[in-house]
């Protein structure tokens, strides 16, 4: 039977990449989706913007929606703080079966916990299933009409503190209108565009970094 592209990128992982090393992983992904197939991973040239504000948040809590095959959980993870955690939710299971076998490539289960289900569903229950109280970062990835409804869930679950970043891929391409237009004229937010590209090609896409005011 045919194989998936998710199913693709996990072989080229475990051919290429170096068990436990998680900057083997994310290198082997990049060089699978600009030599063999495109895959919808942040990747290398927006992954580097999402490094530097890693770095800067130092986040001890991370929330990821939209795993898809774990290429941005697992850059998140390798640089977070010791006790550092990601929380990623995942909805399509078969994706999630992916991701969980790149993130074990990389040995970075002790870091990321990943959760099959909607963010919907699963936003209001964050706090009292995994004892966060809030989260440092958010790093939105998932379907781009989603963004809008899943930020406003966050605000209304109490997830987001004074000084929480929300990090939003594609905000150009494929784009986030409604998103983009709330949180740039909301006075809860205070935002910044990161010009970039769409990842593995030339067309412009960009990361809209906001933060919460309180
Ligand atoms: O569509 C894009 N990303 C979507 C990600 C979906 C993944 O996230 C999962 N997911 C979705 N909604 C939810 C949800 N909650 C919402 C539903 O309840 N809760 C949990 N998980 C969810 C899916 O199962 C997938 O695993 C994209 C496209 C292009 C693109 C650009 C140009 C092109 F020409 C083509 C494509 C570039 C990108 O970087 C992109 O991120
Ligand atoms: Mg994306």
């Amino acid at each position: 039977t045919q194989s998936t592209r998710p199913q693709r990128l996990l072989a080229a992982v475990q051919k290429n990449a170096t068990r436990g090393d998680p900057r083997s992983v994310v290198l082997a992904i990049d060089q699978f989706c600009r030599q063999k197939e495109w895959a919808m991973n942040v990747g290398d040239e927006k992954g580097c913007i999402l490094d530097s504000v890693v770095s800067e948040v130092n986040p001890g809590a991370v929330l990821e929606l939209g795993t898809y095959c774990g290429y941005s959980a697992v850059r998140i993870a390798c640089l977070l703080p010791p006790h550092g955690k990601i929380i990623t939710l995942e909805f399509n299971p078969d994706n999630a079966a992916i991701a969980r076998q790149v993130i074990a490539w990389a040995g970075l289960e002790e870091k990321i916990q990943l959760v099959v289900g909607a963010s919907g569903d699963w936003i209001p229950k964050i706090k009292e299933q995994f004892g966060v109280k809030t989260f440092d970062l958010v790093f939105l990835d998932h379907w781009k009409d989603r963004y809008l409804p899943d930020t406003k869930l966050m605000e209304e679950c109490g997830l987001l503190r004074e000084g929480s970043i929300l990090l939003a891929d594609n905000v150009i391409c494929p784009g986030t209108p409604d998103y983009l237009e709330y949180i740039r004229n909301s006075p809860r937010y205070k935002s910044q565009y990161f010009k970039s590209h769409l990842e593995y090609t030339k067309v412009e896409d960009g990361l809209e970094k906001s933060v919460f005011l309180g």
